[in-house]
């Protein structure tokens, strides 16, 4: 289907109300944009992590997880190729907002929250906790046009667009994988640490991030065992690019014991990680709660590919069958954090922030680095 169709068809399902998600993961290798266009307004629920479709889980792993579920829509693929350079990208729109006042309020209320998250490390209570805030700007731009500069500026991201009558619109250009499960394999990373990026990817860590996703990793390796078999392989960690930011990041992988029940354990085991919350989970999930003052909504929720059936057709070689084309359908799960995400209302974009704050955080660094991250969506949202 070409580009132009393709967006035609989003805006129209958009305007009727009915749900619907698109979306480009840069590690599928097909490099297409995909859509499911639910054929009605319905709400459907992932129960038990059997069902096949595209999944949209909040940050509280006990509120309602959404899914279009791949035999009530619409399947569509286009080979959207508006690919730009994306540092000229980013030069060339910065915008310069949202005023100066508001970054003065915003600046001290996040700051004095990660010197209480501080002091609370420093008082026993916890280890590592992640906390964020939300910023709001406002954006003449359609949320179609939203995506396809995303989709334009992010290449290495999996960018997305999502909406229900039920969440509204969010979009979203994410560097985290939660997890790919392929037959028995699966695929997660640990990803913290953050430095802005200024030309070169061969910097050094303090000991702050090293340990903040040394915290990370160690988590998931604990964790994963209880649904694994075999041995985890694990990456050194090594800095990986996001947009105008560096990351920390270590891959692991390993075999998934057979049997669906085990996917549904394996994504509560990871979600969600320290990347995104803290250590140990239920103490600083709870602080979280009490203490951030907004609702997270979806923003470190996770979200992709659940249990998705793709038909993949191979011509035979074999001589009898020569003009054959055999298909197979193959099913694979492919999840994300949601981060460097927005959620839009009207002409209104929310932007949600956030960073794992540890014994050795700095509240004003803290803050720059929600700038930062907030810098990566705001590019999009002003023209
Ligand atoms: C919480 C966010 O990002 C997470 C926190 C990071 C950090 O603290 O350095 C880095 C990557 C993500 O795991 C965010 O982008 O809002």
């Amino acid at each position: 289907m070409n580009a132009e169709e393709f967006f035609n068809r989003l805006e129209e399902h958009l305007q009727q109300d009915k749900p619907f998600a698109a979306w480009h993961d840069p590690g599928s290798g097909r490099g297409m944009t995909t859509a499911l266009l639910q054929d009605d307004a319905s709400e459907n629920l992932v129960d038990d992590f059997n069902e096949s479709g595209f999944v949209f889980a909040p940050f509280q792993n006990d509120l309602p997880t959404y899914i279009i579920p791949q035999e009530k829509a619409e399947f569509l693929q286009t080979e959207y190729s508006g690919f730009i350079d994306h540092e000229k990208a980013l030069e060339k729109e910065s915008p310069d907002f949202p005023p100066e006042q508001f970054i003065q309020k915003e600046k001290s209320a996040h700051e004095n929250l990660v010197q209480k998250g501080i002091d609370e490390i420093k008082a026993g209570a916890f280890k590592k906790v992640v906390l964020s805030r939300k910023e709001e700007v406002e954006t003449q731009l359609g949320p179609l046009e939203i995506f396809k500069d995303l989709l334009k500026k992010y290449k290495e991201a999996f960018v997305y667009i999502w909406f229900h009558p039920k969440t509204d619109i969010w979009l979203g250009a994410t560097p985290e994988t939660l997890l790919k499960v392929e037959r028995n394999k699966f695929k997660t990373m640990a990803l913290a640490g953050t430095q802005a990026f200024k030309g070169i990817t061969d910097v050094t860590w303090g000991k702050k991030e090293i340990e903040e996703q040394k915290i990370v990793t160690d988590f998931i390796l604990e964790n994963v065992e209880k649904v694994t078999i075999g041995k985890v392989d694990r990456s050194e960690a090594y800095t990986t690019k996001a947009g105008n930011l560096l990351h920390l990041r270590t891959d692991i992988q390993g075999d998934i014991q057979p049997g669906t029940s085990n996917l549904k354990e394996l994504i509560m085991t990871l979600h969600p990680t320290p990347a995104v919350c803290g250590m140990p989970r239920d103490i600083a999930k709870q602080f979280i709660l009490e203490n951030e003052n907004y609702d997270r909504e979806f923003y470190t929720g996770f979200l992709g590919e659940l249990n998705f059936k793709k038909e993949t057709k191979r011509s035979s070689n074999r001589r009898n069958q020569e003009n054959q084309a055999y298909a197979s359908i193959s099913s694979s799960t492919s999840l994300f954090v949601n981060l460097r995400c927005m959620k839009i209302e009207d002409d209104e974009a929310e932007i949600f922030v956030g960073g794992g704050i540890t014994k050795d955080s700095d509240p004003v660094q803290e803050f720059e680095e929600t700038q930062n991250k907030a810098q990566t969506i705001k590019a999009v949202l002003v023209k």
